[in-house]
């Protein structure tokens, strides 16, 4: 624990309520004062540094304190902090959606913009509700999520989220989604592969459809990779029959790439290794390089055009504080600019592959199962007994500060979701000090 700084640690634990705690763990489990963040590294108040090896949460892709996305930040800092959205408009928040639209063949255009993932979650949901009831299908109400899956804890988010730990406190409050079978490729049986998986998943989904025909608004999937619910890999195909069903059953797919988005997965979303185009995307995380909150929606013109009418309550009149904060959106287009100039989606396979090769003695470890990989995220399941799985993660987490790593297992999943990067020094490092710490919390 900080010597430096032990006041921030006892203010913050009597000032602060922190996210996804319980916060009688911190009687036990360290709170780490951060001073600063320079690269891959978060450095706190004693000078300790540790790797960030799950990019803070899923967000930061050019690592902390990034020179081009500080600069475009001072920059805008100078100009325009913030204008309200509604009857106003900027630069940033124009260049930055027409960048997005182009990015999709300009096949969904309209950003429509908030400032965490739930919201958007919750924006592409009454959109699509709202669009049947424009078009004169107001019966299609229900919405169908995959077990296992996360959209965020906000009320309307958490309806179509099937975490039993962070939903079932709630239960009373949410409206009931149709939840279908996942297609997690550890679902395998004997002698099956990933397709065979995806192929039965996508076949009770369209049962499903089928059965409530003309009632269903709307498919919510996580495209390839359910991260919240342990990084649940499934094969593209999965995507092109969920596809193919929403078209022949007319309903909305949404594909949340919150966290698989801007190139996680390896592409700059996730669906175009399906070769499919959904009819909303959602993005927030990554699309600011981790630096501000900014979350937006994306569709499709027919769909916005649903909206566009004398008629006041026809339109889509959500609204949030800081929609299309301009700080934000230059944060986002600094982010989008480094894509392009070092092409980071070609560099990120040979990182990928640097770090997978300094992974493969852990992958072949006796207590490690399911070592998986897609794009920029690495995933691997500790065989434990229930008893030891309880309390792996938070033993795990701080054997892992101990190493300098920052890594938050999901249960007894361990993961990496690093910035886009770490030279060869440090995946290296990663691979040593990984299988060491899972070595001694294995053996406790
Ligand atoms: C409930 S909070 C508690 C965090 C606090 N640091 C602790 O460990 O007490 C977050 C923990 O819940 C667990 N968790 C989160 N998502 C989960 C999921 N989908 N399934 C099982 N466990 C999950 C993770 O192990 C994570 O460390
Ligand atoms: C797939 C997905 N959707 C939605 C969210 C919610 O985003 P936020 O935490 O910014 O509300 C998350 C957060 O991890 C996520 O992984
Ligand atoms: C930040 C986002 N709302 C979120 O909770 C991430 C999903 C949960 C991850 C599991 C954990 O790290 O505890």
């Amino acid at each position: 624990m900080s010597t430096t700084h032990p006041s921030w640690i006892t203010r913050s634990l009597q000032s602060v309520w922190h996210p996804c705690t319980q916060m009688q763990h911190h009687e036990t489990m360290p709170l780490i004062p951060i001073s600063h963040g320079r690269g891959a590294w978060l450095v706190d108040t004693d000078g300790r540094r540790y790797l960030d090896a799950i990019s803070s949460w899923w967000v930061n892709l050019f690592g902390h304190a990034n020179p081009r996305i500080n600069a475009a930040l001072r920059d805008q800092l100078e100009r325009l902090e913030h204008a309200m959205l509604a009857g106003f408009t900027h630069e940033p928040v124009i260049e930055l959606s027409e960048k997005l639209a182009a990015l999709t063949g300009h096949e969904l255009g309209h950003c429509f913009y908030a400032s965490d993932g739930a919201s958007a979650v919750e924006i592409a949901l009454k959109m699509s509700f709202h669009y049947w009831r424009n078009s004169g299908e107001s019966e299609r109400r229900e919405f169908v999520c995959l077990k296992n899956s996360y959209h965020g804890e906000t009320i309307g988010a958490l309806a179509v989220t099937d975490v039993t730990l962070f939903r079932d406190a709630y239960g009373p409050l949410l409206r009931q989604a149709h939840v279908a079978a996942s297609p997690d490729a550890r679902l395998a049986q004997e002698g099956e592969r990933a397709e065979d998986v995806a192929r039965r998943a996508a076949a009770e989904l369209d049962s499903l459809l089928q059965q409530r025909e003309g009632r269903i608004a709307a498919v919510i999937v996580e495209p390839l990779v359910q991260c919240a619910a342990g990084m649940a890999m499934h094969d593209p195909l999965y995507l092109k029959l969920v596809r193919e069903s929403c078209d022949r059953h007319r309903v909305h797919l949404i594909a949340d790439e919150i966290a698989v988005g801007c190139g996680r997965t390896g592409t700059f979303f996730a669906c175009e290794q399906a070769g499919i185009r959904p009819d909303f995307v959602c993005l927030s995380k990554g699309i600011s390089g981790g630096y501000l909150p900014l979350s937006l929606v994306m569709t499709r013109d027919a769909i916005y055009q649903a909206f566009y009418d004398a008629d006041v309550t026809r339109g889509f009149l959500h609204s949030h504080s800081y929609t299309g904060n301009p700080l934000a959106c230059r944060a986002a287009l600094a982010t989008l600019a480094i894509f392009e100039e070092d092409d980071v989606l070609a560099k990120n396979r040979e990182r990928a592959e640097r770090l997978t090769q300094a992974l493969q003695p852990l992958a072949q470890h006796r207590s490690v199962a399911h070592f998986r990989r897609r794009g920029m995220i690495w995933a691997f399941d500790a065989v434990l007994d229930d008893a030891a799985a309880a309390t792996f993660s938070r033993r795990f987490f701080t054997a892992a500060l101990e190493q300098e790593l920052l890594i938050r297992p999901i249960g007894r999943t361990v993961y990496l979701m690093p910035p886009y990067i770490l030279d060869e020094e440090e995946s290296m490092l990663l691979g040593t000090r990984l299988h060491a710490v899972f070595d001694k919390v294995i053996a406790q």
